[in-house]
């Protein structure tokens, strides 16, 4: 990617990215700017993936099976195959999509704020025998300035009274959360209370 694509590409993630944090905080139940408001989306890390062919595919894999730790990942896929998600025990492939289309994945940081409400999607990518593929992530999380700030489901999905729904999660910062991905992959179920 040439550095004027790259940084137009960056902004016109960024504005997506509003979007669907508008959207997604309506889905989830709440305000609209809910998601913005608590700047948990601020922070913006691209990352580009070169998939070389390989001839035993079956021997090896081009991403191990994961969940994102942040909070949403906006990837662009050229038009190889490669992705898969998990659906119960099964891995589905995602199909051929036309170039240019986008996939967004949830991660683990916003099933923690939505108190499981959005899941994180675990997903991988398989090895192609003889064509090469590449993608560009970008992902969402806290930016540095907040990255010690302490963020747990939110409050207005955690009703006290008649309508009582139990945090799932404690409250964490990403540093701690991405201090336990790094060592031990997605730390949902280690910030679980009880
Ligand atoms: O290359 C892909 O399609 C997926 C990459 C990915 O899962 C990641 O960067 O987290
Ligand atoms: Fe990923």
């Amino acid at each position: 990617m040439g550095r004027e694509v790259a940084t137009e590409y960056l902004k016109q993630t960024l504005k997506l990215k509003n979007k669907l944090a508008e959207l997604l905080s309506d889905a989830a139940g709440l305000n609209r700017d809910h998601l913005s408001t608590i700047k948990c989306m601020e922070s913006q890390t691209m990352a580009c993936h070169y998939y070389p062919p390989c001839p035993q595919p079956h021997l090896t894999i081009g991403s191990s099976k994961h969940t994102d730790p942040f909070c949403l990942t906006i990837l662009l896929q050229d038009h190889n195959q490669g992705l898969q998600v998990r659906n119960h025990d099964r891995w589905v492939d995602m199909p051929k999509s036309a170039q240019g289309a986008l996939v967004v994945n949830v991660g683990d940081f916003l099933q923690l704020i939505t108190n499981d409400k959005f899941k994180s999607v675990e997903h991988r990518v398989v090895a192609q025998s003889s064509t090469t593929r590449s993608s560009v992530a970008c992902f969402f999380g806290p930016g540095s300035e907040n990255k010690y700030r302490l963020y747990g489901p939110a409050k207005e999905l955690v009703l006290l009274g008649g309508d009582h729904v139990e945090p799932v999660y404690r409250e964490v910062h990403l540093v701690e959360f991405l201090d336990y991905f790094k060592s031990n992959g997605s730390p949902l179920s280690h910030f679980k209370l009880s």
